[in-house]
């Protein structure tokens, strides 16, 4: 055999392709060791499932809905349940207390945000996603702009856009009750639209509304667990050319555009019109000093619009299914807006007033919480908590739907009761007093906890709130004969990390004619001013 200008005996080529073939057995062996290495086990780690070597505990990990699984252990092996998933260290929280303690009280440590190689480095790039981005100074920047844009006062900004859509969205819940699962998606998705960018989400079918929601799904989709291979786990498997890649570029190429054309037309809407008071406009002012370079801008703009508009109307269809399989907590909120409001329409102005209004959203979060596993953060370093040693660079879900489901926290936590709230306003919990607000309890674990929890709240409960209320004043919601709803978590809920009740047909009755008239009327007056966002 000839290499070049040198001739080799067969021997010698023999003992080459044995030498290579050794050198990558070796080598092989030599990383499936180091994974069955690291896949144990530490002392003083969390109790949890006995995993087998390399992979640890992922054989035992539920492709789908794998909070309903990590709650079940944790009535086995206690509330912090560990687990290895292949080398990485996991540790599910399952109480409120433990998420108090970690995510909120040690906040500096508990900040970072576990390695998504698909996300981060194929979809995005440059830490240009807030979500996805680890702690750091890229993080920090992020955050204090999108903070300072979505602040208490900010966000009480939007209240014009709040009730002009909620309007539309009444008008077309009365005028077309059938497609009011639709209707619901439509105008969560066109607030966000129209407070981020300034544009209008006019009708569901709008080339925008649908690109957002495709983009959206197929982002949820691939990082949903199992969706493809556990490529953070064995980074070895991202050397490989596998049909995920394709998948994660095609998105890129998707989520670009559209963020990119959102922009640019929010731009040309500014150059025309001067300042459009959206939240993007805000970040392009001349001057304006978030430091954010213009790819943090443009996955700024679509990541709000992104965040804030499925798990918004999740929310409020979860909140339908507790009113219709709850006719009486339907029938107790319209009495007490009927007292505050009369002959008419709720508006944000009397969302203060409303305490059983109020006491049945918190419910909704707590009864169904869109994220139920939580997004996962990643400790900063070594720390010790309640005898357990929880090394550097762990995974910690702080299991949601665990922690609103646990019978110590919660009287029957199965059932959808905001009677809990009117008991204990400040955490619905068994405890009356507010010992548990003192202590720094969340309400709900719904937005997660700690340095990131979600800064879009206060935007979302303002339009829970107003949503809520005007829907309970306007009509009476009942499930359409001959169909039942299916509002089990475990099989009338989408997959994902993201979780909303599937589609669902319910009848919508025009409580009478006074609200109608109201209706009509109310969506007469707010047609000209939506119209200001129409390109
Ligand atoms: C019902 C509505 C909403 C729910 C249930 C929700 C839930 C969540 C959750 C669970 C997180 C992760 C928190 C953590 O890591 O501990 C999050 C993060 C985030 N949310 Fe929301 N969200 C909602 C609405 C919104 C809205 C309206 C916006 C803005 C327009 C928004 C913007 C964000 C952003 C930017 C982050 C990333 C924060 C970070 O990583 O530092 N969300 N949200």
């Amino acid at each position: 055999m000839a290499f070049g200008h040198v001739k080799l005996s067969d021997n010698v080529v023999f003992i080459m392709i044995a030498v290579v073939l050794l050198a990558t057995l070796g080598s092989f062996a030599s990383i499936v060791l180091s994974y069955a290495i690291r896949s144990r086990r530490r002392s003083q780690f969390p109790p949890g499932p006995a995993g087998l070597p390399v992979i640890g505990n992922l054989h035992q990990i539920p492709q789908k809905k794998a909070y309903f699984q990590w709650h079940e252990w944790s009535k086995q092996y206690g509330s912090i349940v560990g687990l290895k998933f292949g080398p990485q260290d996991v540790v599910i929280l399952n109480k409120a207390k433990h998420v108090q303690e970690l995510f909120d009280k040690r906040g500096a440590l508990y900040n970072g945000r576990p390695k998504n190689h698909i996300g981060e480095d194929i979809i995005t790039h440059e830490n240009a996603q807030i979500l996805l981005a680890d702690y750091g100074p890229e993080w920090r920047r992020l955050r204090k702009a999108i903070q300072g844009l979505l602040s208490i006062t900010a966000v009480e900004g939007l209240f014009p856009i709040q009730e002009a859509e909620s309007t539309q969205l009444l008008f077309e819940m009365f005028r077309d009750p059938k497609d009011s699962w639709i209707h619901i998606r439509r105008y969560s998705t066109a607030v966000v639209l129209a407070s981020v960018y300034g544009q209008r989400g006019k009708t569901y079918d709008s080339p925008k509304v649908q690109a957002l929601y495709h983009a959206q799904e197929q982002f949820t989709e691939i990082l949903a667990a199992g969706a493809t291979p556990p490529v953070d786990i064995f980074p070895i498997l991202q050397k490989l050319p596998l049909s995920w890649k394709k998948w994660a570029l095609r998105i890129r190429e998707e989520q670009r555009t559209l963020y990119r054309d959102l922009l640019s037309e929010t731009k040309e809407l500014i150059a025309k019109r001067g300042g459009l008071g959206c939240l993007l406009s805000k970040l392009l002012e001349p001057g304006a000093k978030h430091g954010l370079n213009d790819e943090q801008v443009m996955y700024t703009g679509g990541t709000l619009m992104e965040a804030g508009s499925d798990t918004t109307s999740s929310t409020l269809h979860s909140w339908c299914i507790a009113m219709i399989e709850n006719p009486e907590v339907l029938k107790a909120s319209q009495e007490e807006l009927d007292q505050v409001c009369g002959s008419r329409l709720p508006s944000a102005n009397d969302l203060n007033n409303l305490p059983y209004l109020r006491a049945a959203m918190n419910e909704t979060l707590r009864w169904r919480p869109v994220a139920p596993s939580g997004i996962p953060h990643k400790l900063m370093q070594d720390d010790v908590y309640e005898g357990y040693v929880l090394p550097k660079g762990t995974m910690l879900f702080a299991n949601t739907w665990g922690i609103h489901q646990d019978d110590e926290d919660y009287e029957d936590g199965a059932r959808f009761v905001p009677d809990r709230w009117v008991k204990n306003p400040a955490t619905g919990t068994r405890t009356e007093s507010d010992d548990d607000k003192a202590d720094g309890r969340r309400a709900t674990y719904t937005f997660g906890a700690g340095r990131r929890v979600c800064p879009g709240q206060n935007m979302a409960e303002n339009s829970l709130m107003l949503v809520m209320a005007r829907i309970a004043w306007a009509f009476n919601l009942s499930a359409e004969p001959g169909h039942t709803i299916d509002s089990s978590m475990e099989t009338g809920y989408s997959d994902g990390f993201i979780s909303g009740p599937l589609p669902f047909k319910f009848r919508v009755e025009v409580r009478s004619k006074v609200h109608e008239e109201a209706i009509v009327a109310a969506h007469e007056k707010a047609m000209p001013f939506l119209a200001t966002f129409e390109s």
